[in-house]
């Protein structure tokens, strides 16, 4: 067979595989060339190609007329049978090049299974992409240090491209869609980002300079080190604390150690890495696809809730980098070949390092989502690209035969070759996964995710009767031992407000509200500063909504499928025991989240009421929350973060009285859901017992005094420092009680588990596991009350 000596440029496995598939033969010693533009004619011999003698003189020709390489420069597949070998690099090639398809459907599955993804550990995720950044080493040389030297220009253009339109572009947008902090934060860093390892298969796809793309990535990607953290804390910094330090630290280690210890076994232990590199492109692009599966299914309702947002705020990222890329680049008179290259550079990210970033440094887990998203995003509209710059061909002769002005004639070419056809079908593709992350949101929206309770009958109703319905009767008798003498009632902790937030004594007290959630997950509130007499009027209200005629309160009943309203919560089957009492439950914050077919049907004096309570009480909350990131060293933003926009409900309990009280009981033991609970016992019935070392400890209600819960929530921010109280209701023959129970939690979007910031400080191991507060409450009310068991959801196997 006859040989031909031609010149090419060799930088990606993908490509070395693909010339030992062509039969194209590296002679000894000279394994690598320099590369120059794909417009350029620079014969350095370097490769060997052996070609069926009919077909030879046509392929040099083709092989001669390119040295910046791209894929349309192969000659059609040698038809001869693969060795096991060969099927596995074609396999891998076959794999890594429908990357944009697996990264999909990684994102969906974590969409619509966040479960399936549970298996991944941070460590695991360092693991991947460490290896990931292996790979990308090993497809470096010294002599690809060497073959930047040839094009500094555009390498030059390309890093500062890179460390400009993209941050500049993630920082522009963040301020354009008013994203909330922590999604500003992610957007913001992914945006300063290296570029991504996938940028070279995609340059490939595109025809562009696959040397250029890998030298571009390469410098990009060594210089994230300092780039990336610098950029991040500068753009950042208003929204969040960056810790600009361990981001250095972290990108260092999965990032600049692997890539260096790549190319080093690519100089040194050539064997190996032939054995290797056929597996790593495949490997990297399970990797991202794992990761971004991962990042969503993690934050599945939160992006199912602000989806949109985000969508948009990634697809906007990345055209502007991909526009911006070629058109700055074309002004620089780059080539058509190089500038695309930029563009698929500058465009597309290296999104699991801001994964990975974001999950070490980041408190908010939210932050996460826009690397994830960024990483569907930047690879569908990458691709897409790529496929019509491949495949779309307009006649260069028809612009050339127009006499334009040069600018005006790249311009031209632009728009053609690129927003006409490119944007369209890039268009259509992110459309699509937009309409789906979109429609899921808006159904969600419509039918407003719902936790519902199986209806029951009215309690006040049936206490009319005097008689006690078996359903009510528990026959299981709870053996604790129940103390209630006033000696001990006295011991239970008792907060000052006032006191708490003076400067003479809030030391004292600090210590005192730390100790009180610590060993009771319970206090009183004094001196709280809501109006006694404003106390008694909601006092007064309430028991009025309970009175009101069977008629009016109907209209203010749970709906099938709701449990806002008059009804009760946590009956999950029809022969549960249910518990002698009734409640009104409401949304009162945050305001959008209200029930207006319920709110404007109250009374109007008491929705006024209502309203003014849940603010006063809600910036009790707040101060309470803020009081207790002081003392526990969790940073201020982290609270923030998980308590700025709280959500808050109230619920009445209203408990008749009941001719056999010891046969019932008022409210099931259970700890608290939510985050902190703030309830005001009403006509100062006795009721309410704790349960503390083992025994029920009957809370003897002070005047005026707010009691304070620990709860679920919270005992999981808090690692378990904070433990979140047991407690039951029992009920008299004489006097009906009354309780009015505010609780607070993090929004339903928001990402609850144990605070970075103080596990990090105290270096605990982490007793919880993290989900949204949606998916908390989806579990808790889907079963039934039962002490504090539903917690053993969110704890962590500690052997695990
Ligand atoms: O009625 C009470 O005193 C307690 C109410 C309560 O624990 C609750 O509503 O979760
Ligand atoms: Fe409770």
């Amino acid at each position: 067979m006859a040989s031909s000596v031609v010149s090419l440029s060799l930088t990606t496995p993908l490509k070395a595989s693909s010339f030992r598939k062509y039969n194209l033969t590296p002679l000894p010693s000279l394994r690598r060339i320099s590369c120059c533009s794909s417009r350029d004619i620079t014969l350095k011999s370097r490769y060997r190609v052996a070609l069926p003698a009919t077909c030879k003189q046509r392929r040099s020709v083709e092989l001669l007329t390119r040295c910046g390489v791209s894929s349309s420069d192969f000659p059609a597949e040698k038809e001869k049978e693969r060795s096991f070998g060969e099927w596995v690099e074609f396999l891998g090639e076959a794999v890594s090049t429908a990357f944009p398809v697996w990264v999909s459907l990684g994102c969906l599955l974590g969409l619509v299974k966040p479960s399936a993804f549970s298996w991944v550990t941070p460590d695991l995720t360092i693991i991947g992409l460490t290896i990931t950044m292996l790979g990308m080493g090993m497809t470096l040389t010294l002599d690809d240090l060497r073959g930047a030297l040839k094009m500094p220009k555009e390498l030059f253009a390309g890093f500062v491209l890179q460390y400009s339109v993209m941050p500049l572009s993630a920082f522009l947008v963040s301020k354009l869609l008013n994203l909330p902090s922590h999604y500003a934060a992610g957007l913001i860093l992914v945006g300063c980002c290296p570029g991504g390892t996938a940028s070279n298969i995609v340059t490939y796809i595109a025809r562009g300079n696959v040397a250029l793309s890998v030298l571009m990535t390469a410098a990009s990607t060594l210089s994230a080190v300092i780039m990336t953290p610098l950029l991040t804390a500068k753009l950042a910094k208003q929204y969040v604390a960056v810790d600009a330090l361990g981001l250095v630290k972290s990108t260092l280690q999965v990032v600049l150690l692997p890539v260096l210890a790549g190319a080093f076994m690519n100089q040194y232990f050539q064997r190996v890495v032939k054995f290797v590199t056929p597996l790593m492109a495949p490997i990297a692009v399970g990797t991202v696809a794992i990761l971004c599966g991962t990042a969503i299914g993690q934050n599945a309702s939160a992006i199912l809730a602000s989806g949109k947002q985000v969508v948009m705020a990634c697809v906007l990222l990345h055209a502007s980098g991909f526009l911006f890329g070629y058109l700055f680049s074309r002004l620089l008179r780059i080539d058509v070949a190089s500038s695309r290259t930029v563009s698929i550079e500058v465009g597309m990210q290296n999104s699991v390092l801001g994964l990975v970033l974001a999950a070490e440094h980041f408190g908010n887990p939210l932050t996460a989502v826009p690397c994830a998203v960024s990483s569907v995003c930047h690879s569908i509209i990458g691709s897409v690209l790529a496929g019509v710059w491949r495949h779309v061909i307009f006649s260069k002769s028809v612009f050339s035969s127009l006499s334009l002005c040069p600018d005006l004639h790249f311009f031209v070419w632009f728009l053609a070759d690129n927003l006409v056809v490119g944007w369209i079908k890039s268009s259509k593709l992110c459309f699509f996964v937009f309409v789906v992350l979109c429609g899921r949101n808006s159904m969600e929206a419509e039918g407003e995710t719902q936790w519902s309770s199986l209806l029951v009958p009215s309690v006040l109703e049936i206490a009319k009767e005097n008689t006690v319905p078996p359903r009510y009767l528990r026959s299981e008798q709870d053996k604790t031992e129940t103390l209630d003498d006033s000696c001990l009632s006295s011991k239970l902790p008792v907060i000052d407000m006032q006191r708490l937030c003076s400067v003479s004594a809030m030391d004292t007290e600090l210590e005192k509200l730390d100790l009180a959630c610590h060993d009771w997950g319970f206090f009183q509130l004094v001196n709280h500063g809501i109006d006694s007499s404003f106390l008694e009027k909601l006092e007064t209200e309430a028991q009025d909504l309970f009175n009101l005629p069977m008629e009016e309160k109907k209209k203010l009943w749970q709906r099938s499928g709701e449990f806002e309203g008059f009804g009760q919560v946590n009956i999950v089957s029809e022969d549960q025991k249910l518990d002698w009492g009734d409640m009104f439950i409401l949304t009162t914050q945050p305001i959008p989240s209200r029930k207006p077919h319920l709110f404007s049907k109250l009374p109007p004096s008491f929705r006024e009421t209502v309203e003014t309570y849940s603010s006063q009480v809600k910036s009790l909350a707040k101060t309470l929350f803020a009081k207790m990131a002081c003392v526990l060293e969790v940073k201020r933003e982290e609270m923030e973060d998980l308590f700025g926009d709280v959500w808050q409900s109230i619920k009445i309990n209203y408990y008749p009285p009941c001719p056999q009280p010891d046969q019932v009981i008022g409210l099931t033991p259970h700890s608290d859901a939510a985050g902190l609970t703030i309830l005001l016992q009403v006509n100062q019935v006795e009721g309410l017992q704790i349960k503390k070392d083992n025994k029920w400890v009957v809370v003897k209600p002070l005047p005026n005094a707010l009691v304070v819960n620990v709860g679920e929530i919270l005992e999981i921010i808090t690692n378990g420092r904070y433990k979140s109280i047991e407690h039951r209701v029992m009920v008299n023959s004489e006097k009906e009680r009354l309780s009015v129970a505010m609780f607070h939690s993090p929004g339903k979007e928001t990402v609850i588990g144990p605070a970075k910031s103080l596990v990090d400080k105290h270096q605990q191991e982490r007793l919880f596991k993290s989900m949204s507060t949606q998916e908390f409450f989806d579990a808790f009310f889907a079963q039934k009350l039962n002490g504090k068991s539903h917690l053993d959801l969110m704890t962590l196997d500690p052997s695990s």
